[in-house]
């Protein structure tokens, strides 16, 4: 409904038909007048992603890629929340097949996402913590509702943000700007977060969101999609292979460090402190 109502403002025909997902995870709608995807993560409460959800996102974003989409607006059906980052159960007491299991998937996801060839936009609809902040990071574009909250805020849990977020961050808003956010673990407000960059653009609420995200494909589309992606991806191609040619080393990183005891007790404090809230 959502969806058409923004192709009804737009004055396009409302020819938007599901995406044939596996899964009530993402929702996928495709405008079939300009070929532009919204996908909307729908997992209820706070989009935390967890293996099944990212999962939904990777076969959904592979999909995209074969079906050469136009463009992806990523954005979340959660009143208040863009996505809670990952879902901190996947790293509290799992078995080790099952952290490499969910890591893997991240890393696919993120390798996907990053290195889209066609236009994706992050229309930031609410908070936006740790790797909520890498989905957004890794679109080209992020316009966002304001007085929520966005950043890399891993070391105020008492985690580390793999090399890879801090790549993305770095590639955004600079090496300086970045190294104090990430010692710090600082969670920007939409203001803060618009002032040093790290989001593009304000918006005033859900459906200026979307009008703003379909302004910035618009002007997207117009542009030879050839030449408009080898720029992308050769920005991007470092900061890709940095992780993908060390996807082990990067794997061994996370399970020897969410398997220290002492990181394990600060995640079961964080999850009790969360669920007291
Ligand atoms: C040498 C190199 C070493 C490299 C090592 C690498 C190691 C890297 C390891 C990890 C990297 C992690 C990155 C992450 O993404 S960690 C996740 C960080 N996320 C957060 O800190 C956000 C936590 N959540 C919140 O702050 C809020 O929930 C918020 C998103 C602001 C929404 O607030 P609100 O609307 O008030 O909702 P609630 O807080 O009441 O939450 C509703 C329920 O959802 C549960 N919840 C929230 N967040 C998560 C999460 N991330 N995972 C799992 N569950 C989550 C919360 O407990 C509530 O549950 P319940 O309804 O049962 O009470």
């Amino acid at each position: 409904m959502f969806v058409l109502r923004q192709c009804l403002t737009l004055g396009t025909k409302s020819s938007v038909r599901n995406f044939a997902a596996a899964t009530n995870l993402v929702n996928v709608k495709i405008n079939e007048d300009t070929g532009v995807v919204i996908m909307e993560l729908n997992k209820p409460p706070v989009n935390s992603l967890n293996y099944e959800l990212l999962e939904a996102m990777h076969r959904t974003l592979v999909k995209l890629e074969n079906e050469r989409c136009s463009g992806m607006i990523l954005t979340s059906s959660s009143p208040n929340t863009f996505s809670a980052g990952l879902d901190l159960l996947e790293m509290y007491k799992p078995t080790v097949d099952k952290a490499r299991k969910f890591w893997g998937m991240l890393q696919n996801t993120w390798i996907k996402l990053y290195s889209a060839p066609y236009p994706t936009v992050a229309a930031i609809n609410g908070h936006s913590p740790a790797g909520g902040c890498l989905l957004a990071m890794s679109c080209e574009y992020r316009i966002m509702v304001p007085k929520k909250k966005i950043g890399l805020n891993e070391t105020q849990l008492g985690i580390v943000a793999p090399q890879w977020f801090q790549d993305c961050m770095k590639n955004i808003i600079g090496s300086r700007q970045a190294e104090k956010a990430l010692i710090a673990g600082t969670l920007f407000s939409s203001e803060e977060a618009a002032k040093i960059g790290l989001i593009d653009e304000l918006a005033t609420d859900k459906e200026d969101l979307m009008k703003k995200a379909h302004d910035f494909m618009d002007e997207q589309l117009g542009l030879p999609p050839l030449a408009r992606s080898t720029v992308k991806i050769g920005f991007r191609k470092d900061t890709l292979n940095r992780l993908i040619n060390s996807r082990e080393v990067d794997t061994k990183y996370f399970i020897d460090f969410i398997f220290q005891p002492k990181v394990q007790e600060s995640l079961e404090m964080y999850l009790q402190a969360l669920k007291k809230k």
